[in-house]
């Protein structure tokens, strides 16, 4: 095949940070991307209506152009009221909890996943809708973080079965397993985590661009996502976590956490189902099943990728802001033609 259409591509787990970081990034998804779910991590975070739909409209004048949905989310308090959410529910596409501490700009987040500390808050958002994301790590041993939460989840699945539960950027066997074991439990899965293992990150020469959170795991964890996605199970999304810091902030001391992919998670998802021969369902992945998910409006973006070489630049940069995106300098064997 020497093209491949892409319907309407949503990206729902995205980084797009602010000022001029944001004016950098997020045109690298609104060209082609039809929307994406906006996580609410900035420093500070968004937990206000003021704030959330002021950082709405930074964002669509940072995209200014561009055909493109940005499906706004609350940064999760213990102690919002329903009035408070009631009012701001139809802003928002769902609300995103971190554990304090446990990610970038988590420092807010809740020091408690107890679900009777977490009760009040999440039986309001079952009655007005409002599903649930969440970053699953305890802070356990790295490469066992997640598999400790897959408790946490199946509480919180079982207390609250109407509740819509989104386990953000799955690492792990044991997640895509739990996906078929609770009716309101989902997935995102990035574009990094169906191709690099530990050993891609630190099995030779480290490498900063590929360190994340939650970190990439073994083999058969990378092989469970992959097949996971490569067969569009309906209840996971792609979410690239595409997750942009400045070049000092990934090579140094203190490396940050997060690998950005935008520039080029259309292309190398259309190369990786390629290769296993599952283009058919590549447009359920990455734009069917979180329509689904997340009840959406019909969307109407095509994209169409070429069989063309597309090298990936080094750098991408914007005044004083600058970032590394996966794959720098690499060849590529799909490029976008157009965009309709
Ligand atoms: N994934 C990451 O490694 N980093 C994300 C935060 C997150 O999604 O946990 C970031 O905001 O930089
Ligand atoms: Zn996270
Ligand atoms: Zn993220």
């Amino acid at each position: 095949m020497q093209k491949f259409i892409i319907d309407s591509p949503l990206d729902m787990h995205l980084h797009l940070r602010d000022e001029d970081m944001l004016k950098l990034v997020a045109p690298h998804t609104s060209k082609t991307f039809a929307g994406a779910l906006i996580m609410p991590n900035l420093v500070p975070p968004v937990t206000t209506k003021e704030a959330l739909i002021s950082y709405k409209n930074r964002i669509l004048k940072a995209c200014e152009g561009d055909t493109f949905i940005p499906y706004m989310t609350l940064f999760f308090q213990g102690n919002y009221s329903y009035e408070f959410l009631n009012d701001i529910k139809d802003e928002i596409i769902g609300i995103k909890l971190y554990p304090a501490g446990i990610t970038t700009n988590s420092e807010t987040g809740v020091s408690s996943m107890d679900v009777d500390v977490l009760r009040p808050t999440l039986e309001i958002m079952s009655k007005l809708n409002i599903p649930l994301c969440v970053h699953g790590e305890t802070n356990g041993f790295v490469m066992d973080r997640e598999k400790e939460f897959m408790p946490i989840y199946e509480s919180l699945a079982l207390n609250f079965p109407n509740l819509k539960i989104i386990m953000e950027h799955i690492t792990t066997k044991d997640a895509v397993e739990l996906l078929n074991k609770y009716d309101n439990l989902y997935a995102t899965v990035t574009l990094h985590h169906l191709l690099i293992t530990l050993d891609d990150v630190a099995g030779g020469a480290l490498k900063p661009h590929l360190f994340c959170k939650p970190i990439a795991k073994r083999y058969e964890d990378k092989e469970a996502l992959l097949q996971a996605a490569l067969n569009a199970h309906p209840k996971l999304m792609f979410g690239s976590d595409s997750a942009p810091h400045p070049k000092h902030k990934k090579e140094c001391c203190g490396c940050a956490a997060g690998v950005f992919t935008s520039p080029i998670a259309l292309q190398v998802l259309t190369e990786l189902f390629e290769k296993y021969e599952k283009l058919d369902n590549l447009n359920a992945f990455i734009s069917l099943n979180a329509q689904k998910i997340y009840d959406f409006e019909p969307l109407n973006k095509k994209i169409t990728l070429i069989k063309k070489e597309f090298e990936v630049p080094n750098i991408y940069e914007y005044k004083n802001e600058n970032v590394v995106p996966m794959y720098a300098g690499e060849k590529l064997n799909w490029s976008i033609e157009s965009i309709l």
